[in-house]
């Protein structure tokens, strides 16, 4: 069989930070935000060469130990074979490890880059292929599915296959995410570490109802984000890995304010009243008196990893 026909490229994708849990929907429940990393990735003669700027640049490997990397080699291997050399570069502004869906950016940025380098590659991996892809890579759909498909995405496990699917829903105009970003990181597999193997039927069902609840206020019903986004499976159980976070919560729910730890933290995902800085005031002064997070009012992206140059 003859491999792939590449486009030369270079092409830009533009994946976004996402949102997951957003309180009881764990695991499940995501939405994209209007914060992005910008990859840009072309084929070269030979070899591999990587590029970082921003976030991440001192830390993170330049060969094909790079996530992104891996994302775009095992795309390649499903679009029929890979390129005879690489050149990446990448422009990162998601802060890293800090619950804000960073490497499933890398994931899904590395997919979308390597499927638009190929003629046809759009069909050959489509978006169910690049997501279960993108899934079995990052090991977590709720973060992969809005940073691929944007709005407000809940995924699950398909039961014959295994393999992560999604539905894509549209955001209520009147959903205004406020992200609260500690310095400290907070890494999703000591996080997860926290949880119990069992929980308490009652508090199990308790949460089933307000993750159902959850879907009716980000999709058409934001007054009602604050019952909606109370969780009984994760958030408590990871106080003692972020404290102050879990005090920031506390704080604005008592205020009134719908906040959440986002993702496996430690960022704190609140929801304002109103759109852009004039939403944040309520949320800024709650946050007053520490200096550890930075506040900054963002929207759903309605558009997931969009290829902006080819
Ligand atoms: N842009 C990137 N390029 C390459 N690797 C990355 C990038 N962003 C994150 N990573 C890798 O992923 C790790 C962070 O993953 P982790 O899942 O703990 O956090 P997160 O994705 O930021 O948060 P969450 O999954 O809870 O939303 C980093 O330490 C780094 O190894
Ligand atoms: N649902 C995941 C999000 C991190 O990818 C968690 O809370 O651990």
């Amino acid at each position: 069989m003859s491999g792939p026909v590449f486009r030369g490229g270079p092409v830009t994708v533009r994946p976004p930070a996402t949102t997951a849990n957003i309180g009881p929907g764990y695991d499940a429940l995501g939405a994209a935000l209007t914060w992005y990393d910008e990859v840009e990735l072309a084929v070269a003669d030979t070899g591999l060469t990587v590029e970082l700027d921003g976030e991440g640049a001192a830390d993170l490997p330049r060969d094909e130990g790079h996530l992104l990397v891996r994302a775009a080699r095992a795309a390649f291997d499903r679009l029929g074979g890979q390129p005879p050399g690489l050149r990446l570069r990448c422009v990162n502004t998601i802060p890293q490890a800090r619950g804000l869906g960073s490497s499933s950016a890398a994931v899904v940025g590395g997919i979308v880059a390597a499927r638009a380098l190929v003629e046809g590659g759009d069909e050959l991996l489509d978006d169910e292929a690049a997501l279960a892809l993108a899934a079995e890579i990052e090991g977590h759909p709720d973060n992969v599915a809005p940073c691929l498909l944007g709005g407000v995405t809940i995924a699950w496990a398909d039961d014959v296959t295994g393999r992560a699917r999604a539905a894509r829903m549209e955001p209520a105009a009147g959903v205004h995410p406020v992200i609260c970003v500690p310095a400290l990181r907070g890494y999703t597999a000591a996080s997860r570490g926290l949880l119990p193997a069992d929980v308490p039927h009652a508090e199990a069902a308790a949460n089933a109802g307000r993750a159902a609840l959850l879907v009716r206020a980000l999709t058409a019903a934001p007054e009602l984000l604050l019952p909606a986004t109370r969780d009984w499976l994760h958030q408590n159980y990871r106080r003692p890995s972020m404290p102050q976070s879990l005090d920031l919560v506390d704080a604005l729910r008592a205020e009134g304010i719908p906040a959440v730890v986002s993702g496996a933290g430690p960022t704190v995902l609140a929801f304002s009243a109103m759109p852009g800085t004039e939403g944040v005031e309520a949320i800024a002064t709650k946050v007053a008196g520490s200096d550890t997070f930075a506040v900054t009012a963002l929207d759903v992206s309605t558009a997931g990893a969009a290829v902006i140059q080819r």
